[in-house]
């Protein structure tokens, strides 16, 4: 049995609506694919304080979590993602790329032009769907 892994991604938009997106690095797992900025949810954390603490490590700046947007698993190669993506509100500070390729707002027409990571399909289908109805 493939191990789970339990992540989390905040869905980050600015004032024109536009959407933050994260290029994960060429030497990471899952190189060179767009993701929403996040990470692993550790032992005894609940989503919410995971969501904030991966965004301080790799934007540098807060968020508050807002509402859940999608709840996926999406089995890889290498493991079965659990993905949780949320709604996420900028407090303080600016977004700076720590640890990624690449930082970008992307506006919500352009949002299917990327290569994103397979599991991260369904809220990116999400946010498109909210927009139109
Ligand atoms: N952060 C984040 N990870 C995602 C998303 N979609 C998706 O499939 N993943 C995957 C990539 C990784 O396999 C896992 C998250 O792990 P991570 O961000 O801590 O990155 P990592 O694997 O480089 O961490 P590590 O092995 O160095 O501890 O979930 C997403 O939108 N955000």
């Amino acid at each position: 049995m493939k191990r789970v892994i339990h992540v989390v991604g905040a869905v980050i938009c600015n004032e024109q609506g536009d959407v933050l997106c994260a290029l994960r690095g060429s030497n990471m797992s899952l190189p060179n694919v767009w993701e929403f900025p996040g990470g692993k949810v550790e032992e005894g954390e609940s989503p919410e304080a995971a969501l904030v603490r991966e965004v301080r490590e790799e934007l540098g700046c807060t968020v508050s979590v807002g509402k859940l947007l999608v709840d996926v698993f999406h089995e890889y190669e290498h493991a079965i993602v659990h993905l949780r993506t949320y709604e996420a509100r900028l407090t303080d500070g600016e977004p700076r790329a720590r640890e990624h390729a690449e930082l970008r707002w992307v506006p919500l027409s352009q949002l299917r032009d990327l290569r994103w990571a397979p599991a991260d399909l369904p809220t990116v289908e999400a946010l498109l769907a909210k927009s139109r109805s």
